[in-house]
């Protein structure tokens, strides 16, 4: 590449664009693509037949790559102050959905990408994504190895991360079986009704100060860490502990979103030189490790006490006091009882593999409920009309006579149909997850007509898919009425995808979410009485924006303000 625009060689070169350059790091590109290591020898096959500067450009993001010493000796130190700036986020992949949106207006629904040796696939198209989770579930649901967390010397014993085998199965029942099964789900009702509170209450805080309207993600992300903090160590915690709980975690997934790319080359030599970096890794890990352990082992002593009592149905009921719950994730944690690597016994979860789960389950559910009840909200405030219908249905459940402070989950879940209307469509326009985690092939597998080798990373457009004009009438716009009976396209839609797929926020098939029950009873119970509590109008000035950027989930690029007016 050459300013002059006249290229190094065969095809090559381009004229440098007017504006800041752009640095490397194509950050959650790689994520995706997840053998990162791979890129090197593309771009050294690129370096030897375009000379030392080449340019790739994803979506609008130019990345230029600068293998030659002069040239990076003039970049960097003598235009150093012309390139010290960084990218706005470097680590956002926001930019790779309009590239492969184009590949797939040119291509069709199922476009694969190689980077070195890897292969990724992503499918948009919602009938070849049924045939693949559905048809050919157990073929695709193994997940590609995961660098990081083996360099922080974690076993891959989450359900996220394990793959397709026993281990698996068997984390993974446990949480469905023992924590997010609807007669597990009824234990933490109390503890619903609690964080409801205390989101009411903050959002009437942060509301009372009209001249700085509350940002209301922060206060959607803490009521919702606050009950699975909560659900996972059973124990209701004050706010100070929950936030360091809370930071420990960021702290974590910032470490794995911003530091770890580089790890991705080259773990054997970069881990070396990077030494500071896994350190730094480790201290995060530790710090977790520092404020896990105490609960976990509050809960162990516990059982112990029960055990030694003799009388197991006691623990059962007992009656939850008002901190401490006679369920929790952790207590299930506790029971299970892994097969050796030799087959020859059993063992029980070590206090790293404890720490690792606790952790997924925190994180899993925080982020995606909370960016989901803000988009959701948003849209309430965007739509007066359709917020006002809500209320009005909300309404007709507190007219009864009876005295109710509070939308009950029963309702919430079972007699309201024009919000599960609205939480649906919510979903539906903006999943939190825009491509559901990774999914890699155990075997060739043919579906649809395409054929996806063994060992390729299958990457599904959840978002394409809810939002194809082909499948949805003005599928940009907001209708909750097409979910309602006799209403429209979106009736009677099977959010599990096992039917058919016409929106999978969840997933489909064997990897779907673990929670999704769990899920959206928090979605329909919170925003039910937030709406009943409060009346959400826009701030004039700020108003709603619904452009996106990409965080751990796609949340929206300017955060939701709003002005809040308590309803009489
Ligand atoms: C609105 C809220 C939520 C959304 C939109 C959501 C969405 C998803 C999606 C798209 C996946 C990936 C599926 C795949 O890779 O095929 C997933 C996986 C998962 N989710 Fe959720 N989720 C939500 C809430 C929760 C909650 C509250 C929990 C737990 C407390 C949870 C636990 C999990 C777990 C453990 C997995 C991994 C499943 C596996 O690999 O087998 N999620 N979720």
């Amino acid at each position: 590449l050459r300013s002059d625009g006249k290229g190094g060689g065969r095809g090559g070169g381009c004229r440098v664009p007017p504006g800041p350059l752009a640095v490397p790091v194509l950050g959650n590109l790689l994520w995706l693509w997840h053998s990162p290591a791979d890129l090197e020898p593309l771009l050294r096959r690129l370096i030897a037949r375009h000379g030392p500067v080449v340019s790739l450009r994803v979506g609008s993001r130019l990345s230029i790559f600068v293998a030659d010493r002069r040239v990076a000796h003039a970049a960097l130190v003598e235009r150093g102050a012309a390139l010290a700036d960084r990218p706005p986020d470097e680590h956002s992949s926001a930019n790779l959905e309009p590239l492969l949106r184009r590949l797939i207006a040119r291509h069709g629904p199922v476009v694969s990408l190689r980077v070195g040796s890897r292969l990724s696939i992503f499918v948009a198209d919602r009938r070849v994504a049924h045939a693949a989770l559905v048809g050919r579930g157990a073929a695709l649901a193994d997940r590609p190895p995961d660098v990081t967390h083996s360099l922080l010397g974690e076993s891959r014993n989450t359900i996220t991360r394990s793959g397709y085998g026993p281990v698996w199965r068997l984390l993974r029942r446990n949480l469905v079986v023992e924590t997010t099964h609807p007669s597990r789900v009824r234990l933490f009702a109390p503890a619903r009704s609690w964080v409801r509170r205390v989101l009411v209450d903050k959002l009437a805080d942060a509301g009372a100060h009209p001249a700085s309207p509350p940002r209301v993600l922060e206060v959607f992300r803490y009521a919702m860490f606050s009950l699975l903090v909560l659900m996972c160590f059973g124990e209701r915690l004050d706010e100070a502990a929950v936030r360091a709980i809370g930071a420990a975690q960021h702290d974590f997934l910032l470490y794995l979103g911003r530091k770890t790319s580089v790890f991705m080359f080259y773990p054997a030599i970069t881990k070396h030189l990077f030494r500071g970096r896994v350190h730094l890794g480790l201290a995060v890990r530790r710090r977790q490790k520092e404020l896990f352990m105490p609960l976990i082992n509050s809960r162990r002593e516990r059982k112990k006490q029960i055990q030694q009592s003799g009388d197991p149905a006691a623990s059962s009921e007992k009656k939850d006091d008002n901190t401490t719950f006679n369920h929790s994730y952790v207590d299930t944690l506790l029971t299970i009882r892994l097969q050796d690597v030799d087959g020859d016994g059993d063992r029980a979860l070590t206090d790293d593999e404890m720490v690792s789960l606790c952790s997924e389950f925190l994180s899993a559910g925080t982020d995606t409920t909370a960016t989901a009840l803000q988009w959701i909200m948003a849209e309430l405030v965007k739509n007066p009309s359709i917020q006002s219908k809500l209320h009005d249905e909300i309404k007709s459940k507190t007219s009864d006579g009876d005295d109710h402070d509070e939308i009950t989950e029963d309702d919430a879940r079972n007699n309201l149909p024009y919000l599960k209307a609205v939480i649906l469509e919510g979903l539906r326009k903006h999943p939190p997850m825009h491509l559901l985690l990774p999914h890699k092939a155990a075997e060739d597998v043919e579906v649809g007509g395409y054929l996806i080798p063994k060992g390729a990373t299958v990457n599904f457009m959840v978002a394409e898919m809810g939002r194809d004009e082909k499948e949805w009438e003005k599928p940009t716009e907001f209708i909750p009425e097409r979910f309602m009976a006799g209403g429209g396209d979106g009736e009677d839609v099977d959010v599990t995808g096992s039917r058919e797929i016409r929106m999978m926020p969840f997933g489909a098939g064997r990897r779907i979410c673990a929670a999704l029950s769990v899920a959206m009873l928090h979605l329909e119970y919170f925003v039910a009485n937030m709406v009943k509590e409060f009346e959400w109008k826009e701030v004039a000035g700020d108003e709603v924006d619904f452009a996106e950027r990409l965080e751990f989930t796609t949340v929206m690029a300017k955060p939701l303000r709003v002005r809040l007016i308590k309803r009489a």
